[in-house]
């Protein structure tokens, strides 16, 4: 199982600092949940630990910097879903979901068995297997986001970053990402997954990084995390915090200060 240590972690960007000293041990067999609000600094932490962006500090993938690493082996590494990518070539959905293999592939050579099992494997985890024959620019944003994250899975890499992977999923896609998550990381992966939806994070993740202003605010369970009082003072909504069954629920119910219950 791979660990990645974030150390003083911190990136500015147009002079201005967007994520500051973020400290953290995220060790591999765990789902992590990234939160926090629009602009908190999410996407760039996770563009950080890529070596995507500039950045202060340290990263440390089992012990090595990862600066020192080449850009094929941190992506053997470390999947990376990125935030609502848009597709440019019009490729056929298995072909998209192949190139997940390529950080494994010497210049010039061919996909071997194993890559074609990867593949399968991916294609079958993102229930996207009815897609496979469709050209990619021409599906729904919940199919493209599906048939992006099977190219990320098709990397089978011990790392796996997500960001958004729930953006335009229905409710039966979110619950079934969620569960596919959790069994990547029940399997030995470290997941690290940027979320917006709080019942989805609190239910599912192991452990939620609370992020606002770039600043690392909150780091533990759900429990510890999202509190009635951190919910006010880093989102500004007044939200319900309970459970249904066994399944946690976080329901915003007004922003604060405000009488309105719509
Ligand atoms: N190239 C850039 N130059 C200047 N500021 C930038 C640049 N890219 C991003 N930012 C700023 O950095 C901050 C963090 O952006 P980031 O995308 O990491 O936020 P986020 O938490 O992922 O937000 P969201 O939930 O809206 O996706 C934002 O205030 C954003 O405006």
């Amino acid at each position: 199982m791979v660990t990645i240590a974030l150390d003083a972690l911190g990136v500015t960007l147009g002079r201005r600092p967007v994520l500051r000293d973020v400290s953290a041990t995220l060790g591999g067999g765990s789902l992590i949940g990234v939160i926090g609000p629009n602009g908190a600094g999410k996407s760039t932490l996770a563009r950080a630990i890529l070596r995507l962006v500039a950045a202060q500090g340290r990263v440390l993938v089992d012990g090595t910097d990862a600066a020192t690493l080449s850009r094929a082996e941190l992506a053997r590494t470390i999947a990376y879903l990125p935030q609502g990518q848009t597709l440019h070539w019009p490729l056929a959905v298995e072909r998209l979901v192949a190139l997940g293999r390529l950080p494994h592939l010497a210049p010039f050579s061919r996909i071997a068995a194993a890559d074609h099992a990867a593949i399968e494997r991916a294609i079958r985890l993102a229930d996207v297997d009815a897609l496979r024959d469709r050209v990619a620019t021409e599906l729904s944003g919940g199919e493209r986001a599906r048939v992006l994250l099977a190219r990320a899975l098709a990397v089978e890499a011990p790392a796996l970053i997500v960001d958004e992977p729930l953006a335009s999923l229905d409710p039966g896609h979110q619950l079934e990402v969620m569960e596919l998550l959790r069994d990547q990381a029940a399997g030995g992966a470290l997941v690290i997954a940027v979320l917006h939806e709080l019942t989805m994070a609190a239910r599912f993740c192991d452990r939620l990084l609370l992020l606002d202003g770039g600043a690392l605010v909150a780091d533990g369970t759900a429990a510890e995390v999202l509190t009635p009082a951190r919910l006010a003072a880093v989102y500004g909504i007044d939200a319900w915090i309970g459970t249904a069954g066994d399944a946690a629920l976080v329901v915003p119910l007004r922003r604060c200060g405000d009488d309105r219950t719509g």
